[in-house]
């Protein structure tokens, strides 16, 4: 779903990320200093609004928080200042994000007697971090990982609807969702794992037929 986003909404996105980026970069403003606000003010809302029960708050400000992954990236290119150390500061910070959200989220459960459903929420952040580590670790080793059902994206978005259905009253709404995005993102750690393997294996046998050629 990522991938549809960002092909069929691009032109209108992008004119909205650069008209929303060209200002905050109008008023002082870096790209690394909006990667950081955009996780403080996550972090910020996972601690406190989420733990006192302001869920609807919570999710409110996550998500506008959560757009400013979008400005941090138009903002580098637009100022020319697109560089190797925004983008690790960019995904490390994404990692703190989802971590603190999902933490949030499993003390708020487990406070309020919903031991499977934390438990959920604590299975979810675990799989949410090795999702992405296995991407990290694979290109660090040479090797695209461009795969997954749930990207950071559709994570995101599935625990904002399963939110907003558990504020609803829907029932057993945290222990179904969370359940699902467990299992989704467990599964898109499995794929990931394939295709590495696979893009890995083709590559060193390749590699030892080059060898035995020379
Ligand atoms: C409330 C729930 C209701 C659900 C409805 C939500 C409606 C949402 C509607 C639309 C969603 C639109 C989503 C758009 C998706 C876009 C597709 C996508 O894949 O985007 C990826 C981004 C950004 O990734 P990245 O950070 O890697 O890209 P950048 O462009 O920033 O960086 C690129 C390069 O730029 C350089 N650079 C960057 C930064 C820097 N400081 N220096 C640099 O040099 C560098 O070279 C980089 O490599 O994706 C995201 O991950 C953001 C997703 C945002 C989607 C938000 C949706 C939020 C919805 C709900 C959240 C609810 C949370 C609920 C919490 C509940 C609490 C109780
Ligand atoms: O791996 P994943 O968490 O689904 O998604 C990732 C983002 O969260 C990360 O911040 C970005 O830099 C990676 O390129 C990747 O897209
Ligand atoms: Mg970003
Ligand atoms: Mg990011």
């Amino acid at each position: 779903m990522a991938k549809f986003l960002k092909t069929s909404g691009r032109a209108g996105l992008r004119g909205f990320l650069d008209g929303a980026a060209r200002g905050l970069l109008r008023i002082g403003l870096t790209a690394n200093a909006m990667t950081f606000i955009g996780t403080a003010v996550i972090v910020a809302a996972s601690v406190w609004l989420i733990p006192s029960g302001h869920l609807v708050a919570a999710t409110i400000v996550i998500t506008c928080a959560a757009f400013t992954d979008l400005f941090d990236g138009a903002m580098a290119r637009l100022s020319g200042k697109t560089s190797r150390f925004g983008a690790l500061l960019d995904s490390t910070m994404d990692r703190v994000a989802d971590g603190a959200v999902l933490a949030g989220i499993a003390f708020y459960l487990l406070r309020n007697d919903m031991a499977l459903a934390g438990a959920f929420a604590l299975w979810c952040l675990i799989a949410s971090e090795v999702v992405s580590y296995v991407k990290a670790r694979s290109e660090s080793l040479g090797t695209e990982c461009p795969v997954g059902i749930v990207e950071r994206p559709e994570r995101l978005i599935g625990v904002g609807l399963v939110t907003i259905a558990a504020v609803a009253g829907v029932p057993y709404a945290w222990e179904v969702g969370l359940g699902l995005l467990g299992v989704l993102s467990t599964v898109t750690v499995a794929q990931r794992l394939i295709h590495s393997h696979k893009a890995m294996s083709e590559d060193e046998a390749e590699d030892s037929a080059d060898a035995r050629q020379n």
